[in-house]
């Protein structure tokens, strides 16, 4: 185990260490974090920084598993590096604007090394309870990186949830999508267009992922379809050279977020005219405002617009039903298709393991609002869920670890003062 993985305290007198570990239990002086992407890592750099122990526990066997197993080959961070670099460790001066996915894995692995940050791999939590009798949780693992899955408990004072917004895929229930064939895809699974060349592809969903995908596909010569259900605010990534995200930050200092999302749509217009002609209805609420009530991030577009206007992305309605090696869409037509991929989104998976319903709602994000969503009751802590993206989770560390350094260096001092007194107690027995 670990150095930070220490035997029980006197603390927690009425169950002997012997005990723990014959049923594998471990207590950790410091916080248990769940997840080794970028949220957790930024965590452990600012614990380790302050000098304070932790473990961080990760079902993949790697850090930022969603970068590096669940991305297609061309992704490019589409917000400036400024925005994306973690706290205390920028990213290598001959980073272009907007690094690569390979970049940016490369960044994190050497932001884990430099912290000297250690993560269990293929240790995956199935549940973490709040014990209120003795204020402590009780994190319940399963271990799959040996010969045989084993199971184990954490036990620990500090609970850093930093699993992300991201952690499963959504895959919407179509009738008859289960008789359409093998073809089809969710885009964590979708690598390059290169397999796909020559095929009429069914893109279901018009975020980031739907429109890069789509546009990847046109860049090997498939012909995609996208489907827009309902509606979307495209943005161009950059006006006139300058980030469009950037512009936006800038404004916001100065101007009410109406006003921004006012002038962000009247470049958007500028620059890319009427997207509405092209079947891309948008939302009635704003983009910043829509990203911050509901979550849903505008499209940055990096080029798909253009394949969209000439053509060669095809948009389409909704869905009706599949059958097989078909499709029927909400406006009766039944466009010829190969292959499906669904680039519907993602889920936090909060629900599933952590065992608490105050702090967290049954979506698995924060109640709390930014940016009062990352610090709950026993120690909770939440580090990446404010649909702020990276920037979001790297404030979200500071204040984490910054917290949880505070609290646990009172408890260390009041520890060894009690345990002092208990030395000289003993003392003076003799
Ligand atoms: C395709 C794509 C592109 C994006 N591009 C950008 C961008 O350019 N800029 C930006 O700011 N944001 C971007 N985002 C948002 C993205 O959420 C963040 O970049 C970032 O990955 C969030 O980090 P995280 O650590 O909170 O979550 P994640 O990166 O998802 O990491 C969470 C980790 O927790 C692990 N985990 C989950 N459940 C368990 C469990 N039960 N037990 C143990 N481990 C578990 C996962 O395996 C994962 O490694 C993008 C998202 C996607 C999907
Ligand atoms: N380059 C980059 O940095 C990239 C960043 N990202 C980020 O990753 C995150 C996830 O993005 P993304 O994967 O696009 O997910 P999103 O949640 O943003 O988009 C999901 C899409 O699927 C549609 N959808 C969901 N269910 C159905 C259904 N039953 N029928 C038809 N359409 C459906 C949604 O439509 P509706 O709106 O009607 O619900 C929406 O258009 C975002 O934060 C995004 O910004 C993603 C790709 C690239
Ligand atoms: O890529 C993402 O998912 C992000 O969350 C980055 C992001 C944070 N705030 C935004 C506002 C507009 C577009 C992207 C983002």
């Amino acid at each position: 185990m670990s150095s930070c993985c220490l035997n029980m305290p006197n603390m927690f007198p009425t169950l002997a260490s012997e005990d723990f570990l014959s049923s594998r239990c471990i207590w950790v002086n410091g916080p248990v974090i769940v997840g080794a992407g970028p949220s957790g890592l930024a965590v452990g750099a600012g614990l380790k920084n302050q000098g304070v122990p932790f473990i961080i526990l990760e079902r993949a066997n790697c850090i930022a598993s969603l970068w590096q197993n669940r991305t297609y080959d061309r992704l490019k961070l589409h917000l400036p590096k400024q925005f994306c670099q973690l706290p205390n460790f920028p990213f290598p001066e001959d980073f272009p604007e907007y690094p690569t996915k390979y970049q940016f894995i490369s960044y994190l692995e050497s932001y884990a090394k430099h912290f000297d940050i250690n993560p269990h791999f293929n240790e995956t939590v199935q549940s973490a309870n709040y014990d209120e009798t003795f204020g402590l949780w009780r994190v319940k693992t399963i271990a799959t990186g040996g010969p045989n899955p084993i199971g184990v408990e954490y036990i620990c004072r500090w609970l850093v949830v930093a699993t992300g917004e991201n952690a499963e895929k959504v895959v919407p229930e179509f009738e008859g999508l289960q008789d359409f064939g093998d073809h089809v895809t969710h885009a964590c699974d979708y690598k390059s267009g290169q397999s796909y060349s020559g095929e009429r592809v069914l893109v279901v969903g018009c975020g980031n992922s739907g429109m890069e995908v789509s546009l990847d596909l046109c860049n090997h010569n498939a012909n995609p379809s996208m489907v827009v259900r309902s509606s979307v605010h495209v943005l161009p990534r950059e006006v006139l050279g300058k980030s469009t995200f950037e512009l936006a930050v800038s404004m916001m200092k100065w101007l009410p977020l109406w006003l921004v999302d006012k002038i962000l749509l009247i470049l958007a217009h500028l620059i890319l005219g009427n997207t509405e002609k092209y079947g891309l209805k948008k939302p009635c609420v704003g983009p910043l405002e829509l990203k911050n009530t509901a979550g849903k991030t505008p499209v940055l577009d990096i080029g798909a617009f253009q394949k969209i206007r000439s053509g060669e992305i095809k948009i389409v309605p909704g869905i009706k039903k599949f059958s097989r090696g078909r499709v029927e869409l909400v406006n009766g037509e039944t466009p010829e298709i190969e292959s499906v991929i669904l680039a519907t989104g993602y889920r936090s998976n909060v629900p599933s393991w952590l065992k608490e319903n105050e702090f967290f709602s049954s979506e698995g994000v924060p109640k709390n609002p930014f940016p009062n969503g990352w610090k709950g009751k026993g120690g909770l802590y939440a580090v990446g869920f404010t649909r702020r993206g990276l920037s979001g989770a790297s404030l979200d560390a500071i204040s984490v670890a910054h917290d949880i350094a505070k609290s646990w260096k009172e408890e260390t001092k009041q520890k060894k003062k009690s345990m002092a007194a208990r030395h000289r107690r003993c003392i003076s027995h003799f």
